[in-house]
């Protein structure tokens, strides 16, 4: 009997007992969760992983964004395991998540399944160091930034800084307008530029003097201790959220991540104090008059929460500046590969404004040409180009699933959907056939804005929905401003980029190009 005992509890078959036990569990798991999935729905097509864990297709997805190859994997992916069409599939790196560049499902997304569909806590998680500080020392542990809540905080958040976006505010003009004239001269100062790394000054400068009513003048004093760790937190906060459920991985601390969130805060601290310094009427009179006016003094009159007015000036600083930064580089970009594109530009530039006044807001109104270039640039590059939501609870969505690609996805509460605006505005198929009027999709081409709009929910640079782009007329406003001033002073912008080189799409958070775009204004 004590043999026996013995021999049924040696390493080997305890090992295996796990093993099995472990198998069993996993087979019934996913039995069980492909049941849950079926009763809401059906499946989209699958891509197959070979390895444990999706370890293949994780491998995939890094490799290819090493190589700035994401979007051509995921056209390659689409095309290889879903067919010609269709464009929602299931992929396991670990657990299920979905990808889609469907128009209907972004819409149920962001809109008509709105209250289904959230942030979610690892996003939070991912980001918390950065966008939530909880710098007010009740450790609650709670992001209050509008970019990382969602249900109620969320709301809260968006109410508070909604009405600082809702005006044509003199004074974002005159921002503009100062920060522009800088720009210019630097430009003048430099026979040829590095069109990104100019604009991410530029944008910096002009964000920071409308949220904080000072500018930190990187395009004047380039090495500034906040732009660099502004610069800083940014490349680890996009490693982190690149690596997704790795990212414990990455040292943070040796790469000055924390280091970088304590030179903002301490930045940001300053201007804080400053405005809770100032009475409740004080406050309202610096918010009341345009001239002089800032983000931080407006919502400081609303709440005194030290932690709630720091997430929200990071939050409002990360969102809008390289999305900006990264448009106007995208349009020079084209503008410098077609001259007549300029030309055109520019004529409408002298018509409405000449050559030498400052644009207001209802010559920028007035200027079609103008904003299609934009349509057009955002249409090509939408700056949010990889999206993700995660379901809040057990649902659907409405297209994708099934053998005809038609039928209503099962999913299950928690499940990460991806979402590409990159992939869905360059689907051909979603666009009218080309014609003399109406240029391939694949072309920069303004004039097509002429006499087309696009059907609903397939051009969503801005998203949609209630969590829509809050900034999105500011964005234009700036974009639109810095072209006109920038070609009231410069006839032409020469691309010096080596011959035929491409930009190439690097997408990080934002889509930026991965060459130097290095142009010549004369
Ligand atoms: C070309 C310019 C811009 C583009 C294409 C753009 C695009 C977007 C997109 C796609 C989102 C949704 C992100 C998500 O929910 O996951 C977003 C959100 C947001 N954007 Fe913009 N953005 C731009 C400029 C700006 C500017 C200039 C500001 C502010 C000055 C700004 C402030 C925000 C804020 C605060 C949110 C969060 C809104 C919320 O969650 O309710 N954006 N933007």
């Amino acid at each position: 009997m004590v043999e026996l005992t013995s021999t049924h509890l040696s390493t080997p078959y305890i090992f295996g007992a796990i093993v099995l036990l472990y198998v069993g569990y996993f087979i019934s798991q996913r039995l069980y969760s492909d049941a849950q999935i079926r009763k809401l729905g059906a499946r989209a097509p699958i891509r197959t992983s070979y390895l444990p864990y999706g370890i293949d297709t994780a491998y995939q997805v890094v490799k290819s964004a090493m190589r700035d190859k994401t979007y051509d994997m995921w056209i390659d992916t689409f095309e290889k395991w879903c067919g010609p069409g269709r464009y929602t599939i299931e992929v396991g790196v670990g657990r299920r998540v979905l990808m889609t560049a469907e128009p209907e499902n972004i819409k149920a997304i962001l809109a008509t399944q709105f209250k289904d569909y959230g942030k979610g806590e690892v996003f939070r998680q991912d980001w918390h160091a950065f966008l939530g500080n909880d710098t007010n020392g009740d450790a609650d542990g709670l992001d209050l930034g509008i970019f990382t809540t969602d249900g109620q905080l969320w709301h809260n958040s968006r109410q508070l800084i909604r009405p600082q976006f809702v005006k044509d505010r003199l004074s974002d003009i005159d921002i503009f307008e100062e920060h522009t004239q800088i720009l210019i001269s630097k430009i003048e100062q430099s026979p040829e530029i590095d069109t990104l790394d100019m604009m991410f000054r530029y944008t910096l400068d002009a964000a920071t003097h409308f949220l904080l009513g000072q500018s930190v003048g990187s395009l004047e004093e380039p090495q500034t201790v906040f732009a660099d760790a502004f610069y800083n937190a940014q490349r680890v906060q996009s490693i982190i959220a690149r690596v997704g459920p790795l990212n414990w991985l990455v040292p943070r601390k040796r790469m000055g991540f924390y280091d970088s969130i304590n030179t903002i805060n301490d930045f940001v601290s300053t201007f804080i104090d400053k405005a809770l310094a100032l009475s409740s009427q004080e406050l309202q009179e610096k918010t009341n008059h345009d001239e002089g006016y800032t983000f931080l003094h407006a919502i400081a009159g609303y709440t005194r929460d030290r932690a709630m007015l720091r997430d929200q000036l990071v939050s409002v600083l990360l969102a809008g500046r390289d999305t900006t930064a990264c448009t106007l580089t995208w349009a020079i970009y084209h503008l410098s590969m077609d001259a007549s594109i300029t030309a055109k530009l520019r004529q409408e530039i002298i018509q409405t404004v000449g050559l030498d006044r400052k644009p207001t807001y209802e010559h920028l109104k007035s200027m079609k040409y103008l904003q299609h270039i934009l349509n057009e640039t955002l249409r090509l590059y939408p700056v949010v180009p990889y999206n993700v939501r995660i379901s809040l609870k057990d649902t659907t969505l409405p297209t994708g699933g099934g053998p005809d690609g038609k039928q209503p996805i099962g999913i299950l509460a928690g499940t990460p959907i991806g979402y590409s605006t990159l992939i869905m505005q360059r689907r051909a198929d979603l666009y009218p056939a080309p014609s003399p009027s109406f240029p391939p999709p694949a072309a920069f081409a303004p004039e097509r804005w002429d006499a087309w709009t696009p059907k609903s929910w397939t051009y969503v640079p801005f998203n949609g929905g209630p969590r829509i782009c809050i900034g999105q007329q500011f964005a234009l406003t700036e974009m639109g401003y810095t072209l006109v001033r920038l070609f009231q002073r410069f006839e032409r912008v020469e691309n010096r980029m080596p011959r035929g080189v491409e930009p190439g799409l690097h997408a990080d958070i934002v889509l930026q190009p991965a060459k130097e775009v290095r142009v010549a204004f004369a």
